[in-house]
């Protein structure tokens, strides 16, 4: 189910502004990988190009390749879409169709990609999806009610269940938990180590506990000054990242020296 990432030599752009440079790196299937840095180095565009969302930006593009075992998700004849439904997103705020229901907002990725279910079919794939967002218990008996109305932990869940529904290979995160209170951050920091046996997962975070606690591999990212490129600095496992990374700058990140 899960598919391995390799990027080589990306660069990526708006416009003429080169926010990242020459990114090569290697993200394993069933695994989760966090991407680190300072504000500004480049890892929301970095991740956004994973999944062809960066060049919806006007003027956006990305330089290089990046490939979803082997395939060239960079190819002329691939279609963006096609892309999108193989590496789902989940963005910093919960953003769940405010007046759909729980079921349909479950549904909607499903049939914006203009897939049709019969109502069975459609009733497995909510519970299946829910229950795999560890959120079909607390909304069972509501699936009828608007989104909105739930917690914003149990919303990001709904969200994750959306993506899940579309039964993509890979799940990227933007910052999940940041607009979360501690303790729905780690209702959803368990749910990423369960979603980890089944899908590639790449998470953004500010958080280094979260980092640490999350994840297997950990890309760290910086940049020299304003106007400069993100660059990819170090990437490997995270116990080692966080005790003994090869470099000065990582350290300097991970104690709180900067950024
Ligand atoms: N839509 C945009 N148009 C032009 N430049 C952009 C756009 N979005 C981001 N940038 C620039 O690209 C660079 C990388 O930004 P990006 O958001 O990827 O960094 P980041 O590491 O995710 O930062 P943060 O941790 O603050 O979210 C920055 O210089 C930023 O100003």
């Amino acid at each position: 189910m899960s598919k391995r990432i390799e990027a080589d030599d990306v660069d990526i752009y708006y416009g003429k502004f080169k926010a990242v440079e020459g990114v090569t790196m290697t993200i394993e299937p069933r695994s989760v990988t966090a991407f680190i840095g300072p504000s500004g180095c480049g890892k929301t565009t970095f991740l956004r190009s994973i999944n062809r969302m960066h060049e919806v930006i006007p003027g956006a593009y990305v330089d290089g390749k990046i490939t979803l075992d082997g395939d060239n998700i960079y190819d002329p004849g691939v279609d963006p879409v096609t892309v999108r439904g193989l590496v789902g997103m989940v963005f910093q705020r919960p953003n769940p169709f405010p007046t759909m229901s729980i079921r349909d907002n479950v549904l909607a990725g499903y049939k914006i990609n203009g897939r049709r279910l019969a109502k069975s079919d459609a009733d497995d794939l909510v519970e299946r999806s829910l229950r795999g967002a560890n959120l079909w218990e607390e909304v069972k008996d509501r699936l009828d009610r608007p989104g909105s109305g739930l917690s914003g932990g149990q919303q990001q869940r709904l969200c994750i269940a959306r993506t899940v529904a579309v039964n993509p290979k890979v799940i990227l995160m933007d910052e999940p938990c940041s607009a979360l209170d501690p303790i729905s951050t780690l209702a959803i920091e368990d749910l990423i180590r369960e979603l980890k046996e089944d899908y590639t997962i790449v998470i953004v975070t500010h958080n280094m506990q979260q980092a640490a606690r999350v994840s297997d591999v950990t890309a760290f990212f910086n940049i020299e000054g304003t106007g400069k490129p993100g660059k990819l600095i170090e990437m490997g496992p995270t116990e080692k990242i966080f005790s003994t990374p090869d470099v000065r700058a990582t350290e300097d990140y991970i104690t709180g020296r900067f950024g």
